[in-house]
């Protein structure tokens, strides 16, 4: 090589590095006059995060002690990972609802993927997959005339209930776990005698809820090398149950849907109420573009999700049931204002809503005591109050706060149904907690109407013809229950002693003539 070209390629080696420094340093520059800093929260330590400070078992009550101290908006860290807790409705509104195509994401779970759920629309990322699915839902869940058509379905399930519970009244907590398993296999696919399919869903419910709440679990999920696990140590970490998940959890999915179309099939004419019929005359008559997996899956995910004892639905109807029986007062003003309005010679149903505030306002007053909530993900950097916040956050909304927010409720942590009564006109009436409890924005529940609804339906009905009392023990003595919520981020709430026997021989006979009725 000349000199000429060596000094050529020194000084072309020296302006290069020079710009290299200078984009570097005017990067840096950038990054520090526009980075902002994370929302306040407790100090992490190296590794674990915040994890050594966060109970298991009841995040929620630390939650609300670091709402305290840092604002309703707060960051901690679970491990490496961001979590961003949202205390209050208005900041909910403002990320969740306002900044919806950010805020809408899940996240993935290797575990989840292992036992097959990644499919369902729950645990499906923000994209096409689930804006179809959530279009389906609307067409066959959520529309005032799939909500008509799904009515018979829900009469047939609560009148089933009661029926039940007259007949076999101590063993009401199993009829409730049935009741809502059933009544969402009728709306979701039909009537069907395949209680397999029921067993089988409970089942693959119950290894998830064991698997994903465990703190391995959770550590695992964590782990950037998690995927790479092989399965024989995942079902020495876990149970063998693990790996029978999917192939049970894929054979409940088809056959439940192939079952539901060939009936749909046949029932040629008649008024077919079911999710996968709705959802499929839609896609015939309007040459929908979703497939028939979309709608198999979107079925199987309403079926799986609200067929077990953590179910939303059943959720609600548990809390219901410890309150009446600690609130004997309500119940039984609820009772005197069914008797003015419906009487004894009928059961409630839906078009007596608007005619009976107090049942709803005991509705109400359950929704706002419970707890829920699935995380989501955070798509892309944002900002928010000056602070950063940075994509691939975990984003949490914690309902159980909101709920028992004072500047929405006068002593919330009272039962009290009156504190949604207007008692004079021009007064206010405190916030109605379906403005929160189905969550917010894009990912809103998608079957909160004719979820709402059937939990009007079942409690109104049980008013109606069921005295709920506390349980004797065997002395005699009355028990008080204790909502005792299990772990989890939602508060599935344990077995509890409860006396329910029938209001009166005109109540059972209602029961049976509407049973019969409907056969
Ligand atoms: C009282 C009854 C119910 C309550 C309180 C409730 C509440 C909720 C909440 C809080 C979420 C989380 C939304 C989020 O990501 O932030 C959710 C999601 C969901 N709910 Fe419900 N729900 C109820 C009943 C139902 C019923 C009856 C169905 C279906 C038949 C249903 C289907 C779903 C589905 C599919 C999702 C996931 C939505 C998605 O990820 O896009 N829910 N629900």
């Amino acid at each position: 090589m000349s000199p000429t070209t060596l000094s050529s390629v020194a000084s072309f080696s020296v302006i290069a590095l020079a710009a290299y420094c200078f984009f570097r340093y005017f990067q840096w520059g950038n990054r520090c006059t526009r980075s902002l800093p994370l929302p306040p929260g407790p100090r992490p330590i190296p590794l674990l995060g915040n994890v050594h400070q966060l109970p298991m078992d009841f995040p929620y009550l630390q939650f609300r002690k670091w709402g305290q101290m840092f604002g309703d908006v707060f960051c901690l860290k679970v491990f490496r990972r961001p979590t961003l807790v949202i205390n209050s409705i208005h900041v909910a509104k403002e990320l969740l609802a306002h900044r919806g195509a950010k805020y809408s994401d899940r996240f993935s779970s290797h575990l989840i993927t292992v036992m097959g759920f990644e499919v369902a629309t729950a645990f499906l990322g923000y994209g096409d997959t689930w804006r179809r699915h959530r279009k389906l839902m609307q067409v066959g869940l959520g529309d005032q005339d799939a909500l008509a058509r799904l009515r018979p379905v829900q009469q047939r399930e609560i009148v089933g209930l009661l029926s039940r519970l007259s007949q076999d009244p101590d063993a009401f907590d199993s009829h409730l776990k049935h009741f809502t398993a059933a009544l969402i296999m009728g709306s979701a696919y039909g009537e069907t005698e395949d209680e397999n399919i029921l067993r089988y869903a409970e089942t693959i419910l119950h290894t998830l809820v064991t698997v994903i709440t465990t703190p391995t679990a959770v550590v695992l999920d964590f782990l950037p090398f998690s995927k790479y696990v092989p399965s024989w140590v995942l079902s020495g970490l876990f149970n063998a149950g693990l790996l029978k998940t999917r192939p049970l959890l894929v054979h409940v999915m088809d056959s439940a849907f192939e079952d539901a179309r060939t009936r749909t099939a046949a029932a040629l004419g008649k008024d077919k109420a079911s999710f996968v019929a709705i959802a499929t005359e839609a896609q015939t008559l309007k040459s929908d573009t979703n497939s028939d997996n979309d709608i198999k899956v979107a079925a199987f995910t309403m079926f799986i999700g609200q067929s077990n004892s953590r179910s939303f639905s059943a959720i609600t109807l548990n809390s219901f049931l410890v309150q009446m029986v600690t609130h004997q007062d309500v119940y039984a003003k609820a009772q005197r204002s069914i008797d003015e309005v419906v009487g004894k010679e009928r059961l409630p149903d839906l078009s007596d809503r608007n005619s009976l505030p107090y049942v709803d306002a005991i509705l109400k007053e359950v929704y706002r005591l419970i707890n829920l909530g699935i995380p989501r993900r955070l798509m892309d950097d944002d900002e928010y109050r000056g602070y950063h916040i940075p994509k691939g956050t975990s984003v949490i909304a914690n309902i159980w706060q909101m709920g028992r927010d004072s500047n929405y409720y006068k002593d919330p942590d009272t039962f009290n149904p009156d504190r949604f009564i207007d008692p004079k006109p021009g007064s206010l009436v405190e916030l109605d907690p379906r403005e929160y409890i189905f969550s917010f924005g894009r990912r809103i529940c998608p079957g909160q109407r004719f979820g709402d609804d059937s939990m009007w339906w079942t409690i109104a009905s049980i008013i109606a013809t069921f005295n709920v009392k506390k349980a004797l023990d065997a002395d005699g003595k009355k028990i008080t229950p204790s909502m005792t919520v299990l772990p989890g981020l939602t508060s599935h709430i344990q077995q509890f002693p409860c006396s329910i026997q029938p209001r009166s021989q005109r109540a059972l006979e209602l029961i049976a003539e509407s049973a019969i009725h409907l056969e």
